[in-house]
Parts: structure tokens; C-alpha cells; sequence
């Protein structure tokens, strides 16, 4: 299975519907050289420019969903759309979408942990509660936003549901580019599964982004690794992989449930 992460820069200079745009050329552009396509976390605004997050927000079904639906289709690849700003009841959701080669919505997710501790997404966006796996041909496919790159109980939780692969868009900046490596790699390890992490390139809102995105394999190695600039990362990935290594290593049959309930540790 051919997958390309479009590892977009974003540019505080460039408009929104001119990125989306471009966003959708870049989708085309994969046809017939992928399978699944990746884009990054709120590549429309970039994810650190609150205060675009209210006025760039969007209906699921508004520009951005429109634009990739129909790039998906025309391209007919599996699109992982990256996410945008959802408005919805009246909050705002960092909110994912899949798409299948007909352009129909596979699936949607909305980021269930926000970054920002007392700023940010943090306190301008409401948390998703829901788990989100698609079925591509060969491979169930598990999804999580940046941040959650940080709480393994949510990838765990992905493997419960049938996750063999996880898409993880993100604008990660390159202050942290260590954390992001290593926790990319250690989500691939522990959970024997594909890490397709897709960052964005470029500065904004003063944050200089990681680029960097990743393909890590079921034995946490990385098959491809962009540089920080704007580039399209290509890999080859081997749907059968994650079960021959769940089966030559069967560490996750080996898991002790409840063990991280909280209890104390009596001493004699
Ligand atoms: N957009 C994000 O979720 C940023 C996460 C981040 O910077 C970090 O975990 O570090």
C-alpha cells in the first residue's frame, strides 16, 4: 500500500481558500502514485494561530470538506484530510475527515485531547470523546491528532477497536521534534502497529514548525522521515506487517488488564 504525506507549510501570507486550494492541487497531484494521502493538523490556519480558530471555523460540511471530497474522488486515493476548525452547536472542534477514492466521508474525528495547558485549543475548542478507526482494503486504521501522540491509552484503546495502523496529523513544532520521533516510534513499539505522522512545515504564530513527518513500521522503525521544509513523504507500507509481528512477537497478548488502576503498595 502506497502512502504520501503531503507535509504542507503554512503561511501566515497566504490566504485560507488560497491554501485549501493548493491543499487539494497537491491531493490531485498523488494520483496514481498512492493509495492514502495524508494531510496535517489544521493546515488551513495553522495549529497555533488561535486567533484565526473563530473566523476560519467551518459547518463539517464547508469548504474544506467540499474542496477534499472532491480531490479525493478526482484523485481516487483514500484521504486522510488532515483536520480544520469545526463549528458545531456552538463550539469549535479540531475536527478530522477521511476520505474514501469516491469522495464520500469515511470517517470523522474530532481531537479528543487539546493542547495549550490555559491557552489555545486548549480552552477555545471542546474535546471529542469518540474513538475513531477506518476500514482501508487490507488495514484498520486508527486515528488521534497530534497531542494524543502523548496518551498511549488512547492508541491502546485504538488496538482494542482493531487498529493495525495509526494516521496522526499534527503541527508539532520543531522545538519538540525529539518528543515527536520518539513518541511516534514508542506508539508504533508498544502497539505493534504503523505510525503515518504528518506534520506541517514553514512558521506561524511565531512557532517555527517540526516538518519531520514520519513513517514508522510495526517494529518501530522509520521507513521515511521528510525534512522540515515543504515535501511530500512517500512510503510503501506492508498491510500483512502488523500481524506477522503481532504473531513472531506477541508481547500484546502478554497484557495485564487493570494493572493501572491506582492501588496502594503495602509495605511489610
Ligand atoms: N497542536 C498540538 O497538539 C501541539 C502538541 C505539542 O506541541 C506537543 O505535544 O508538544
Amino acid at each position: 500500500m502506497r502512502a504520501s504525506l503531503i507535509q504542507i507549510a503554512v503561511d501566515p501570507d497566504e490566504p485560507v481558500a488560497d491554501r485549501r486550494a493548493r491543499a487539494a492541487r497537491l491531493v490531485r497531484e498523488e494520483r496514481g502514485a498512492a493509495d492514502l494521502v495524508v494531510l496535517p493538523e489544521l493546515w488551513p490556519v495553522g495549529a497555533f494561530a488561535a486567533d484565526l480558530f473563530q473566523p476560519e471555523s467551518e459547518p463539517l460540511h464547508g469548504p474544506t470538506y467540499k474542496s477534499m471530497a472532491a480531490a479525493a474522488r478526482d484523485a481516487e486515493v483514500w484521504l486522510h484530510a488532515g483536520s480544520f476548525v469545526e463549528a458545531a452547536g456552538g463550539a469549535l472542534h479540531n475536527t478530522s475527515l477521511v476520505f474514501s477514492p469516491d469522495g464520500e466521508l469515511a470517517a470523522s474525528y474530532r481531537k479528543i485531547h487539546r493542547f495549550g495547558f490555559d491557552k489555545g485549543e486548549a480552552v477555545l475548542m471542546a474535546a471529542g470523546e469518540d474513538l475513531v478507526t477506518f476500514d482501508l482494503p487490507h488495514l484498520t486504521v486508527g486515528v488521534g491528532t497530534c497531542y494524543d501522540l502523548r496518551f498511549p491509552e488512547l492508541f491502546r484503546g485504538l488496538v482494542d477497536a482493531g487498529a493495525e495502523a495509526f494516521v496522526v496529523p499534527a503541527g508539532w513544532p520543531a522545538r519538540r521534534r525529539a518528543h515527536w520521533r520518539l513518541l511516534a516510534q514508542a506508539r508504533a513499539v508498544e502497539n505493534q502497529a504503523y505510525v503515518l505522522a504528518c506534520g506541517t512545515a514553514g512558521s506561524h504564530a511565531g512557532v517555527e514548525q517540526a516538518g519531520h513527518s514520519l513513517v514508522v513500521d510495526p517494529w518501530g522503525e522509520i521507513v521515511a522521515e521528510a525534512g522540515p521544509g515543504e515535501e511530500v513523504l512517500r512510503a510503501v507500507l506492508d498491510p500483512a506487517k502488523p500481524a506477522a509481528i503481532r504473531e513472531e512477537f506477541p508481547a500484546l497478548k502478554d497484557r495485564v488488564l487493570g494493572v493501572a488502576a491506582p492501588r496502594r503498595t503495602r509495605v511489610r
